[in-house]
């Protein structure tokens, strides 16, 4: 098989299992042609397939030659138009003469797309593709600290790599091929790499000391903070395990309890044998009880085995509509072989690639959720793997109303464990329907309100979560009942992430559900007793005459039900340190304070404290940005 028949074949695959396109490419046993150049032909022609599309459409290529396919013609075509040394195959291949007698009148179909674009040069047109992919996205890497530490990986894995101080620094490297890191200043043990530098190589990778992880992956597991004192915890739909083994990873710098253990449920069981290989990998099989093929809604919650279970983290399958592609590739744009000729990219086939748009917000005030019809297309494949092309507007609808049904299942499951007093719930998705409207309908529920659970208010979570800016959707989370402004609190508990706004991260949603204790231990009513929808009129929280919630110097309001604050922020500096030996910033040591022998000076929470007067590194104020595997898995 040729080279261009190889590259059509990959890019119109009905099925994108086995991940990015590099991945695809690179894991192939069975490809003729050199990975790199099948790479280099299937990533180029997809860049510029909008333009190509229309080349083709309007010189008639395809009614032409009747024996090339729509996506041969668009790969041909660049290379003929764009390629160095035009069409790589000898000049007597019929492929190549069936193209290449169509050179003059394609030529001038480009010139006139070009146009059209208004750019006078090829040069400028090449810019305006490029500026069209977007930044790209930085390389997340979790140090995994059952294995590792930040310092080590600084020291070995990413040596030679500039420090750098925002995440945007890092996301501006690619172009320019230079290798910088930056800190992250919101996840501890997170660090941002130049896009594309491909780790899967190093030896941190293989053994698992550094896990490749979407930065916004990362929330869940840090914001249901698991501690030595919550017994078991459990992750109710675990594969591939890259929050199983991050909430391992936590626990694992507090310490476990004795016999406290992680049970991680997976219902699929091919993905059971991933999720069973990255936990050894990562060192945290000797805590994790794998449930192999076992459905999380099945599980009895009163069973005596989960008599512990004090937290839980659901991360349940979505639309997966957030998730970034990781190498980004471009969406491939197919011509049509109808006979009328365009002059526009406008009749689209379906494309088979991950690139997608952030939908816009639906509301959904109703607490049943509903998913609105007009919203972006999800991608052809969700989180778990499976293929979906919803073709209308009324599939997706259907598809998303069956997902949120689900979602909500599986959450009020979950709020049903008698010992649970927190449940994070995430998902990669950017419909409010499977986010905000889940969490309205979970706060409406008689599960909820029976067992005394609320979210987690924004000034209660963890530092890095409660300083990142991006919150809930307000007009999503906008319930009956609960008084002014506890929906507000609501969408501000809620955590989003949007892909392609700049921070690096890929679309992604995470709340907390918590309450004090145990079932019953709280009743309901609101606030920090454990509360749902509070009917008093005015929320949890001690307000002034004129309603307004009461803070102190540090935003901190104070709970009615206990009259202290919800965070203690006593004690915070107590501090953990991480040497970053040399690797400083332009200052010469970096934008982190550090002691006397140089070591940087981190929180308890493990982040690093930025020097008085330094730039704020990501953990910016509201609004303002200053700041598939592992071992082949997914990275969600
Ligand atoms: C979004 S993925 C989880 C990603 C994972 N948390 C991670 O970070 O690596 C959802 C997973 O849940 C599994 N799943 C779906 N329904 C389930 C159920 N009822 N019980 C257990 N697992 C389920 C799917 O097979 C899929 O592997």
């Amino acid at each position: 098989m040729s080279l261009y028949h190889e590259a059509a074949a990959i890019l119109t695959s009905p099925s994108t299992h086995g991940g990015s396109l590099k991945s695809r490419i690179y894991g192939s046993k069975d490809l003729k042609s050199p990975p790199a150049q099948l790479y280099a032909l299937a990533f180029e022609s997809s860049k510029w397939s909008a333009i190509l599309k229309e080349v083709v459409e309007n010189s008639q290529l395809l009614q032409q030659e009747r024996k090339l396919t729509p996506a041969l013609s668009i790969l041909l075509v660049h290379d003929l138009l764009l390629a160095k040394k035009g069409i790589a195959l000898p000049a007597s291949h019929g492929l190549r003469v069936g193209v290449e007698k169509h050179k003059a009148r394609l030529q001038s179909e480009f010139v006139r797309a070009r146009l059209r674009r208004k750019c006078p040069t090829v040069e400028v047109l090449k810019a305006t593709v490029d500026a069209e992919l977007g930044p790209a996205h930085p390389r997340w890497i979790r140090v995994n600290t059952l294995k590792s530490t930040v310092d080590e990986q600084l020291d070995t894995t990413l040596k030679g790599f500039e420090m750098v101080r925002s995440v945007q620094e890092v996301m501006a490297s690619g172009p320019t091929g230079k290798k910088v890191i930056c800190l992250d200043g919101h996840v501890p043990n997170l660090i941002a790499a130049s896009p594309g530098v491909d780790f899967t190589k190093t030896e941190a990778y293989m053994s698992g000391a550094i896990i490749l992880q979407d930065k916004a992956s990362c929330f869940p597991a840090y914001l249901l903070d698991p501690r030595p004192e919550d017994g078991d915890i459990i992750d109710a739909c675990s594969a591939p395990g890259n929050k199983t083994t991050h909430l391992a990873g936590i626990l694992h710098e507090r310490g476990f309890a004795p016999g406290q253990s992680i049970l991680a449920f997976e219902k699929d069981k091919h993905r059971a044998k991933t999720l069973d290989r990255m936990v050894k990998t990562a060192g945290s099989d000797k805590v994790t009880v794998i449930h192999p093929g076992a459905d999380f809604l099945q599980t009895d919650p009163s069973s005596p085995e989960f008599q512990r279970v004090g937290a839980l983290l659901l991360d349940p399958s979505c639309s997966g509509s957030g998730i970034v592609g990781r190498d980004d590739t471009p969406e491939f744009h197919l011509p049509s072989s109808a006979t009328t000729p365009s002059s526009s990219s406008s009749s689209k086939q379906p494309n088979h690639t991950k690139k997608r748009k952030r939908a816009p917000s639906s509301s959904s005030p109703s607490p049943t959720p509903t998913p609105n019809p007009t919203q972006t297309l999800p991608p052809p494949i969700d989180d778990s793997g499976n293929e979906n092309h919803p073709t209308s507007p009324q599939t997706l609808h259907a598809r998303l109303t069956a997902l949120a049904s689900f979602q909500l299942s599986i959450l009020l499951h979950a709020l049903a464990f008698p010992a649970a007093h927190k449940v994070t719930y995430s998902t990669c998705s950017v419909h409010t329907v499977e986010n905000e409207g889940v969490v309205v309908s979970a706060l409406r529920s008689d599960v909820a309100r029976r067992g005394g659970w609320r979210v987690l208010s924004r000034e209660e979570q963890v530092r890095g979560l409660r300083e990142w800016p991006v919150r809930g959707d307000v007009v999503a989370c906008c319930g009956e009942g609960g008084g002014d402004g506890f929906w507000e609190e609501v969408a501000g508990a809620c955590v989003r992430a949007e892909r392609g706004d700049g921070r690096g991260v890929m679309g992604f949603f995470v709340v907390c559900f918590v309450r004090e204790g145990g079932r019953g231990s709280s009743g309901g009513g609101g606030g920090g007793g454990g509360g749902v929808v509070d009917d008093s009129g005015d929320g949890p929280f001690v307000r002034d005459a004129e309603g307004r919630i009461v803070r102190d110097a540090n935003g901190i309001p104070t709970l009615k039900s206990t009259g202290r604050k919800v965070v203690d922020l006593e004690g915070e500096d107590e501090a953990l340190e991480v040497r970053f030996g040399d690797k400083g910033g332009s200052d010469g040591d970096g934008p982190f304070e550090r002691d006397g022998e140089g070591r940087i000076v981190r929180g308890p929470d493990g982040m690093p404290r930025l020097k008085i007067g330094a730039t704020r590194q990501q953990g910016e104020e509201d609004g303002d940005i200053s700041d598939d595997e592992w071992g082949g898995f997914e990275d969600y």
